[in-house]
């Protein structure tokens, strides 16, 4: 004797145009944005409850429809009102995780299992994230960061955050699993999202094309993986490119991420100004090196990555690589050209303190 559950998931008067634009969850580029104006700002909720219907997980592991959104609305609402750690890229990372796990490359390689430890995995990566930084919490020495000694301070907070909302029966969405499963699930939801934690970036790439180069597939071209080690470092570089591919989104969506976090480092360095400590890089508003930061970004960080991805999964992520590259190209003609705007003559040669507002992206 429950309310009955809206169809989509979330309570809506756009229930058609959200059903349309939910039709397109296997797509690349979907509008995370647009769905959390649709779905009464729950973009979460309604991708991963659309995510676990389109992969019949509800059916494989016997999950109540009321569990699991009682326990999405839950994760939702642990997510903080931030500029850009919020639950709009929650669910942003969930779906791009569900894309990527479609590579024909993958077809067969996961287990059921495995799959729905990924989706889990990618929705609660950022629960309860302050919009600050692990050397943050570090430097302030913040009860997080003594709580998990100075570690992985935000991965850490972010699991225990997500497994203890799963200790309410109401929202136990895997009460019906076997001891064992959820021993499995668990193990690899920890190992997916520690993952996320940028200090483990070269390693998690190096470990990445060294699969590579030693890459065995079968007659029609999909991935063997043999060991839990080599199975769950494939899921831990996709939760990571989930994690950084605002840049591998078509240009305007990529934008409105990077005002974000732009934004989010920027009230950071206001707080370390305030405190008196140094302002860390890329947080100062007042002396936003916008071009040497953008291009650094790209350059050495998303772009290594997703060309070692595309090359493991070849060709299933080549137009995502070649949009990366298309986004890259729009920037630094951008910043080596001169700018539009009367009297900040020729961006790359100009004063630091050259600031680009969000608006001068159009
Ligand atoms: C979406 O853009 C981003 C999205 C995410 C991040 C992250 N950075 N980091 C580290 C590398 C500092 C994290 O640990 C975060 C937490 C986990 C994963 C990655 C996160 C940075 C940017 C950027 C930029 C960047 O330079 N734009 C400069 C820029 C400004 C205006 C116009 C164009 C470009
Ligand atoms: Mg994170
Ligand atoms: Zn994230």
């Amino acid at each position: 004797t429950k309310t009955p559950i809206p169809e989509l998931g979330v309570d809506t008067p756009h229930t058609e145009e959200l059903r349309s634009l939910l039709e397109r969850v296997n797509d690349w580029g979907l509008d995370t944005f647009r769905i959390e104006d649709l779905s009464g700002q729950r973009p979460l909720t309604a991708i991963t409850y659309k995510i676990f219907q389109e992969r019949q997980l509800l059916n494989t592991y016997a999950i109540e429809p009321h569990t699991l959104i009682s326990y999405l609305l839950t994760l939702e609402d642990h997510y903080q009102q931030v500029p850009y750690h919020n639950k709009a890229h929650g669910a942003d990372v969930c779906q791009s995780m569900h894309v990527l796990l479609n590579a024909s490359a993958l077809d067969g390689v996961f287990t059921e299992l495995e799959v729905m430890s990924a989706i889990f995995a990618s929705a609660v990566h950022d629960v309860d994230h302050p919009g600050v930084t692990n050397q943050f919490l570090i430097n302030t020495k913040s009860d997080l960061a003594i709580m998990y000694n100075d570690e992985s301070v935000l991965e850490n907070h972010h699991l225990a955050v997500a497994f203890k909302l799963l200790q309410a029966n109401e929202r136990n969405i895997f009460a019906h699993l076997t001891a064992k499963q959820i021993k499995t699930l668990r193990k690899m939801v920890i190992d997916m999202v520690l993952a996320t934690d940028m200090s483990k970036h070269m390693q998690l790439l190096a470990d990445l094309k060294t699969m590579v180069e030693s890459k065995k597939v079968t007659g029609n071209n999909i991935i063997m993986l043999e060991s839990y080690d080599d199975r769950i470092q494939v899921l831990q570089n996709m939760i990571h490119c989930a994690d950084l591919s605002n840049p591998t989104k078509p240009l305007d969506i990529y934008i409105k991420w990077t005002d974000r976090i732009m934004e989010e480092f920027w009230r950071q360095g206001d707080k370390e100004r305030d405190l008196g400590l140094e302002v860390s890089p890329m947080c100062d508003r007042r002396v936003a090196s916008v071009e040497k930061h953008q291009v650094g970004f790209i350059e050495f960080i998303v772009h290594p990555l997703w060309e070692t991805w595309a090359d493991l999964v070849y060709p299933d992520a080549s137009a995502i690589l070649e949009t990366l590259e298309q986004n890259r190209d729009w920037y630094q003609a951008r910043l080596s050209s001169p700018s539009s705007t009367p009297g900040t003559g020729n961006l790359s040669s100009s004063p630091t303190n050259t600031n680009i507002s969000s608006s001068q992206h159009q």
